[in-house]
């Protein structure tokens, strides 16, 4: 989604082929109206245009940068290196390892240069973070992420509901039960 302000965050990745796991962050952004680009920005194999999209990326608008990679994944860290902006960085899990390499690659950073970790294939999470941290100087959107984790408290309330009725019936303890 791009609003009429223009993108506020960029979302890359090493290759198109992550974006099935990508594609969480933008849909977490699409949810929050918050705009976002996508573009494929590779450290290994173009490193000039790595560099230049994060040297440029602050002074192009974007205010943060989801940067998901598979395997020996450096993309996050570099970007890390070359802009002022926060940094989250997603470990695209390949065939093998398990993402393992990936996740171990992006968060052990030396210190100085942080990029914020989540967990593998986690990019839900780094969209709703993004959020988050936009959030901080945005009441309208600090609204919204709380009724969003209003919902996620129902929602939890009424699984444990479900469960009980189904285990120990509707006199169970609970957060929900009825006392
Ligand atoms: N880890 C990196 C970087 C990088 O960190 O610069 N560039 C590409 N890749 C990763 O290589 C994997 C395989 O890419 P292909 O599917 O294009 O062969 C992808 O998960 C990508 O993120």
């Amino acid at each position: 989604m791009s609003t009429a302000a223009g993108p506020v965050v960029g979302i890359v990745m090493g290759s198109d082929s992550d974006w099935p796991v990508m594609e969480g962050a933008a849909k977490a952004l699409d949810e929050f109206e918050v705009g976002y680009e996508v573009d494929v920005v590779s450290a290994h194999r173009m490193p000039r245009e790595m560099i230049a999209y994060g040297e440029r990326a602050a002074d192009r608008g974007l205010k943060m940068i989801i940067a998901g990679a598979g395997g020996a994944a450096h993309l996050p860290g570099m970007l890390a290196s070359v802009t002022p902006l926060p940094v989250i960085g997603v470990p695209v899990p390949l065939k093998y390892l398990d993402g393992m390499d990936s996740l171990l690659s992006i968060v052990q950073m030396p210190a100085g240069v942080p990029v914020a970790t989540v967990s593998v294939a986690g990019a839900r999470n780094a969209g709703l973070l993004a959020a988050r941290i936009l959030a901080a100087h945005d009441e309208d959107l600090l609204a919204r992420m709380r009724e969003f984790q209003q919902e996620l408290n129902d929602q939890a309330t009424e699984k444990g509901k479900r469960l009980r009725a189904k285990v120990d019936g509707p006199a169970g303890f609970g957060f929900g039960a009825a006392k």
